[in-house]
């Protein structure tokens, strides 16, 4: 008999709620996993599950789920920390679930895989299944991650809200700062999708300052205002902290106010200003669109054929639109990235008319 967990681990993401609501929904209504309290909830991401007794647990029913995917964010909230496999696996057995739903990134991912490698060692029959997420869009062999749509949707709502600011003002120059670790997609689709931009800058591409400067005073010239949309990890090397956070991350600098009093600074002189927005947790904290809302019945779904199937240690993901599985510990193997000399990069280029200084044209080779 089945008796499922799922968690969210990790950052916000849209969507997270509509995959917990299809999870539960194909389990009940698809396979009749309608014991009560068969369809298990573990707050707080790992966390939950390594100390069940400390985290509630939620008994997820259609009735409980019926409206959460109209809401951002995750019922059951996105931790970090806490993954122990042995300690997991105690509490798997204890509570009788055969059957558990990782939905997070790359790191949560990795995770899946070291606890599927610890149930295998104790001959423990569960089915571990994840659902990659990431707002960054940044996971690697799949078309896309859910939730990036709605991230842009709102990104480029915030880039017009910029683009009224600084056209709105003499000389001015709008800086925006978008999620983007190790990847411009976010800024790149955001840019292509309000058309009101004239400089990106991803982590991808190196830049130079007096070509961003160049740009600006180009463009200023040109129509009396400038749009800057800035990736959080573009240009590291300008705003280096040095630091790692519990987790072992690089602690990232902030580039968004560091191109802000750089630009104000450049434009001071000129009369001219900056005005400067970080929509960070706007954005990932938003509603899901229709299509993503749609892709994430289809990932939720397919998990659960998935498990159902006996497959463990697996992720579910689309590839050329056919919801695909692969195995867990491929997707901490890198991080997908904008190819430079990509369609996508490219357009973005060609839309905001940004010259080869900033293109990556230089770079390439190497990116
Ligand atoms: N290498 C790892 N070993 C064990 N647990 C990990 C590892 N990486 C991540 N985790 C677990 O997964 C959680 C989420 O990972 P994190 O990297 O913070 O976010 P994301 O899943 O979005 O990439 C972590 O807080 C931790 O509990
Ligand atoms: O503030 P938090 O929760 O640590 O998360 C911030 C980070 O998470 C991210 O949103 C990445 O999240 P994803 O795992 O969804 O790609 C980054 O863009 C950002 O640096």
């Amino acid at each position: 008999q089945v008796k499922a967990a799922m968690v969210t681990c990790g950052g916000l993401c849209p969507g997270l709620n509509s995959i917990i609501r299809g999870v539960t929904h194909s389990l009940y209504y698809d396979y009749g996993v309608v014991t009560p309290g068969h369809i298990i909830g573990a707050t707080g991401g790992y966390n939950g599950l390594s100390e069940p007794d400390e985290h509630e647990m939620i008994n997820l029913t259609p009735d409980y789920v019926r409206e959460i995917h109209m809401k951002g964010g995750s019922i059951l909230k996105a931790g970090r920390g806490g993954f122990d496999a042995p300690k997991i696996c105690e509490g798997l057995k204890k509570m009788g679930i055969n059957m558990v739903f990782v939905i997070g990134g790359d790191g949560t991912q990795f995770a899946g895989h070291l606890l599927y490698e610890e149930a295998k060692k104790q001959k423990l029959p569960v089915s571990i299944v994840g659902v990659p997420k990431s707002i960054d869009n940044d996971v690697l062999f799949i078309d896309r991650t859910f939730g990036f749509d709605s991230a842009v949707e709102s990104a480029a709502t915030v880039i017009r809200n910029a683009w009224v600011e600084a056209s709105s003002c003499e000389k001015a120059c709008s800086v925006v700062k978008l999620m983007g670790r190790d990847a411009g997609f976010v800024a790149a689709h955001a840019a292509l999708a309000s058309n009101i931009v004239d400089v990106v800058l991803v982590p991808e591409v190196k830049f130079e300052l007096e070509d961003v400067y160049k740009q600006v005073d180009l463009k200023i010239k040109h129509k009396n205002f400038a749009v800057v949309v800035v990736a959080e990890g573009a240009g590291q090397e300008y705003v280096s902290t040095g630091a790692k956070d519990a987790t072992g991350h690089t602690v990232y600098g902030d580039i968004g106010v560091f191109m802000r009093d750089a630009i104000n600074k450049h434009l001071k002189p000129q009369g001219g200003r900056a005005f400067y927005i970080d929509p960070s947790y706007i954005i990932r904290s938003v509603p899901i669109t229709s299509t993503d809302h749609i892709y994430c019945s289809r990932l939720a779904h397919d998990a659960v054929h998935t498990a159902m199937r006996g497959y463990t240690g697996v992720c579910v993901g689309a590839i050329h639109n056919v919801i695909c599985m692969f195995k867990s510990k491929l997707i901490a193997s890198g991080k997908k990235k904008l190819k430079v000399r990509g369609s996508t990069w490219q357009s973005c280029v060609q839309s905001c008319q940004m010259p080869a200084s900033l293109s990556g044209a230089k770079t390439a080779a190497s990116a």
